[in-house]
């Protein structure tokens, strides 16, 4: 009762109403600006997307072409949606403005992989390039690798090993196309890339007798190890149940990832056996490779482990990735032979008719260039790039971005987009000859081999690869389809795109 009354008595005094009214504007403005920074404190949403299912989420709805799918889903959910892969977060991005926010404003944070359960397997659990999280550790590898490995000098100093293999087989199929027999193209090609990278890994190193035999074993074990990495496993959508591996698929992997070790142990000791005045002569990987982990530096310290993780990040980065891009090319000039013919058109006065295509050919022939930037746009060979995992959950565009959720960046339909490319789904490599665009990722429209601080390593070798493969195969023959028909290019969607169809090519000789 007295508190009632002593306010009444307040209240009835005129000094005490303005007393009250300046707390209750103080109180409301103090209210509103908790209420806003409350507002502030709750996280932005969750990006937009489809309806899933209960604990499987949208696993049952994939279809096996995930770069058009997604592409598709993007139309109806905008360029930046979710799914759920079972109790796994995945958030796909499909234009140039998301990307560059992910991978140039955030990329410190999105600077990890998701590594699936196999490939911990293969990788000596993780320790490679490819896995490594962000961090010194990774920062080390890779300076080590573009610095040292696969830098433009040491590239130089293997030009030799990769011409070898290049012109063997060039000898093979200007045979067949004297016998009159159509040519696998596909195969011939996986089969010189193979060769190429293992000459350039230790190529030096493996006696010629051996390598038939490491080069068939190789190829058997690249291929298994391929196909598991495809497989959708049932550890990567529910991590709480990869310990059983429900599928086999760990073990499998075990299995090829001993043969690849056994392997490696052989060239290894092959190369720790050679008398010391063959050092240096080959200039093959494994030579650098192992003259690092031999120096005292303790920046560096690599142990043998690291160094058969490395070998096998240039296998698998190397191969199949290279491979692809020669082969879409090679069946794109195929339906264009205006195309074709100016490519050789610029080989036959750069290099010369009865000359060979060398290396150091490359930097003149800008139409050739041309061919492989517009092959790498229309059939990008790292479509989604490699998932990209946030370290701590990060605001992209308005929405919330769980850490560890796995970052698809559709990087194909990106190439594709018709408010940049004229006429995108038609190959038209003289959009590239103004030099607009090049391979460092600083142009979001186009990022074949990524961008950033996981941009592709190897970028150096897959351009001087495919160019100079490209280049040979253009200037020592004229090729047909047998039929005169034109090829039906289909894509299909793995860790690298390829093409659907391996095709059959008829080769006339140029020169031999
Ligand atoms: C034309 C050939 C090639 C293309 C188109 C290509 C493309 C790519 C792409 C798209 C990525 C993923 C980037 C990302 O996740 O953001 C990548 C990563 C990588 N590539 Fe390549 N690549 C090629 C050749 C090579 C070669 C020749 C090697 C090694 C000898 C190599 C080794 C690697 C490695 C180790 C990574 C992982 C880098 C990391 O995670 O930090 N690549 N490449």
């Amino acid at each position: 009762m007295t508190t009632i009354s002593s306010l009444f008595k307040i209240l009835s005094c005129r000094d005490h109403v303005d007393y009250v009214l300046v707390v209750i504007v103080i109180s409301s403005v103090l209210w509103y600006f908790w209420l806003y920074s409350k507002s502030k404190r709750q996280s932005p949403p969750l990006p937009p997307g489809p309806w899933g299912l209960p604990i499987v989420g949208h696993l049952p709805f994939l279809k096996p072409e995930l770069h058009t799918y997604f592409q598709g889903l993007s139309k109806k959910h905008g360029p930046i949606f979710k799914l759920w892969f079972g109790s796994k977060l995945a958030i796909v991005v499909t234009s140039s403005e998301v990307a560059c926010e992910i991978l140039r404003t955030n990329d410190a944070i999105f600077a990890n992989h998701d590594v699936p359960a196999v490939a911990l397997v293969n990788s000596y659990g993780g320790i490679d390039i490819a896995w490594t999280p962000y961090g010194p550790r990774l920062l080390m590898l890779r300076k080590l690798c573009v610095n040292r490995v696969l830098s433009n000098a040491r590239m130089e100093k293997s030009v030799d090993l990769r011409r070898g293999e290049t012109r063997r087989t060039v000898r093979y199929l200007a045979d067949l196309a004297r016998a009159g027999s159509p040519v696998d193209l596909g195969e011939q090609i996986f089969l010189m890339i193979l060769n190429v990278v293992t000459q350039m890994l230790w190529g030096a190193t493996v006696k010629n007798e051996d390598r038939e035999l490491v080069g068939a074993e190789f190829s058997g074990i690249i291929q298994g190890m391929v196909d598991l990495l495809l497989e959708p496993n049932i550890s990567d959508f529910f991590p709480v149940l990869s310990r059983f591996d429900l599928q086999g698929l760990v073990k499998r992997m075990g299995g090829l990832a001993q043969r690849m070790d056994r392997l490696f142990d052989r060239v290894i000791s092959q190369r720790l056996g050679m008398d010391k005045g063959s050092e240096g002569k080959g200039e093959d990987f494994l030579e650098v490779l192992l003259k690092i982990k031999n120096e005292d530096d303790e920046k560096t310290n690599l142990n043998m482990n690291d160094v058969k993780a490395l070998l096998m990040d240039m296998v698998l980065g190397g191969t199949d990735t290279s491979v692809h891009v020669i082969e879409f090319a090679m069946a794109e000039l195929l339906n264009n032979p205006d195309i074709m013919k100016r490519a050789q058109q610029e080989l036959d006065e750069v290099v010369g008719k009865d000359k060979i295509v060398e290396e150091s050919h490359i930097p003149k022939l800008p139409y050739i260039l041309a061919i492989m930037k517009e092959t790498l746009r229309l059939h990008t060979v790292g479509p989604l790039l490699n998932p990209h995992r946030p370290s701590q959950t990060t605001v992209v565009s308005g929405f919330t971005i769980p850490k560890d959720s796995k970052i698809f960046i559709n990087v194909w339909a990106i190439h594709r987009n018709p408010d940049v490319w004229e006429n995108p789904l038609e190959f038209d490599p003289s959009r590239f000859l103004d030099q607009s665009y090049d391979f460092n990722g600083n142009d979001f429209n186009y990022i074949p081999f990524g961008s950033g601080r996981r941009i592709c390593v190897g970028m150096a070798m897959g351009e001087r690869v495919v160019l100079y493969n490209i280049a040979t195969l253009l200037h020592s023959f004229d090729w047909r389809h047998p039929q005169g028909e034109r090829l039906k290019i289909e894509e299909k969607f793995g860790i690298t795109l390829k093409l659907k169809k391996s095709t059959c090519y008829d080769p006339s000789t140029k020169v031999g």
